[in-house]
């Protein structure tokens, strides 16, 4: 579990991240959401001990990380920017973090295989794909078998294939019963991956919440129906005392929409009506939708109640 009271970083005049309360659940992937510069990395970096909290305070398995012995072995994590060394091989660079990390060797021989750089643990990293690089990278968050796993934008530049991979690497991580906590501004990615969402917006939480509950809130769903009788549609659609406006979008020609799921009444209305229908289905709202709707008030109400910082 991750547990953040009132955590708050400031650079200066800038608050990166303001007051941030919320607790990270194992057995769940919980995504973290928030637009360039919300602070999401600056959390991640204050929860490894990377960076000190100018108030509040986060902690791993009910401990600041600065407090945890052999920390690897609690918490694993992917950054964004990867450090390791040029002249050594991935095979080197994992036992130099396992012996320095109270880790037996035999597990880095277990990693290497785990995300598939077996064939080439004797080879350095210099050489290696971006691909490669990442599964590296969470090589070395899964080294010390850590019961929390933290991951800063994993798929980013992988191929549809890694992004495959990572997506069931960190489902499965979280199905053992693990914390799984991870960033991405892919958002069609996170939809699949993520089972709750918190989401930040100028270093401040806009939502801590399960994935369904986000969507069904920030999102509208609509209904779309077509007929190729679009003018007897839409009296009997105004008759029946519901309201349709002519569907946008690519494909939406000749089609009317209605706000929310209205697929049941329409079709009946139709049946009663002998009303030929070529289109009638609910289009449900995604995951960008919703964040988007959310993240776009957030700067409006940020923008009319408050001066901006420095
Ligand atoms: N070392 C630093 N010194 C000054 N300001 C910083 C520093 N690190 C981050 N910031 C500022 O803090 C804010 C939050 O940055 P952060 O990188 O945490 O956001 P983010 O949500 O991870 O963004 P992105 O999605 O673009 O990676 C930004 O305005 C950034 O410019």
């Amino acid at each position: 579990m991750i547990e953040l009271a009132g955590l708050t970083k400031r650079y200066g005049l800038k608050t990166a991240v303001r007051e941030l309360t919320c607790v990270i659940r194992p057995g769940l992937v919980t995504g973290f959401l928030g637009p360039n510069g919300a602070g999401k990395s600056t959390t991640m970096r204050m929860i490894l001990g990377l960076d000190h909290p100018t108030a509040g305070e986060a902690r791993v398995e009910g401990k600041p990380y600065a407090r945890l012995t052999d920390p690897l072995t609690v918490v694993g994590a992917l950054l964004e920017a990867r450090a390791v060394h040029p002249g050594r091989t991935a095979y080197h660079h994992l036992l130099c973090l396992a012996q320095s990390n109270g880790v037996p060797r035999r597990r880095v021989g277990e990693v290497l295989d785990l995300v598939g750089l077996g064939p080439v643990a004797r080879k350095r990293p210099r050489g290696f794909s971006l691909g490669m690089g990442q599964r590296l990278g969470i090589a070395s968050a899964l080294l010390g078998d850590p019961r929390i796993l933290i991951f800063d934008e994993p798929v980013n530049g992988l191929d549809p294939e890694g992004i495959h991979w990572v997506r069931n690497l960190i489902r499965s991580l979280a199905a053992d019963g693990r914390t799984v906590f991870v960033s991405s501004h892919l958002m069609s990615e996170m939809a699949l991956t993520a089972d709750h969402l918190i989401v930040i917006g100028q270093g401040q939480l806009l939502a801590d919440t399960s994935m369904a509950d986000f969507i069904e809130e920030n999102a509208r769903s609509t209904t779309r129906v077509r007929s190729p009788d679009q003018e007897a549609l839409r009296d009997a659609l105004a008759d029946a005392g519901l309201t349709a406006e002519p569907a946008r979008g690519p494909g939406a020609e000749g089609a009317w929409e209605l706000a929310g799921d209205q697929t049941e009444p329409v079709g009946r209305l139709a049946a009663d009506r002998g009303l030929v229908l070529h289109e009638l289905c609910l289009h449900r709202a995604s995951l960008e939708e919703a964040f988007m709707r959310l993240t776009s008030q957030a700067v409006e109400y940020q923008a009319r109640g408050r001066a901006p910082e420095g």
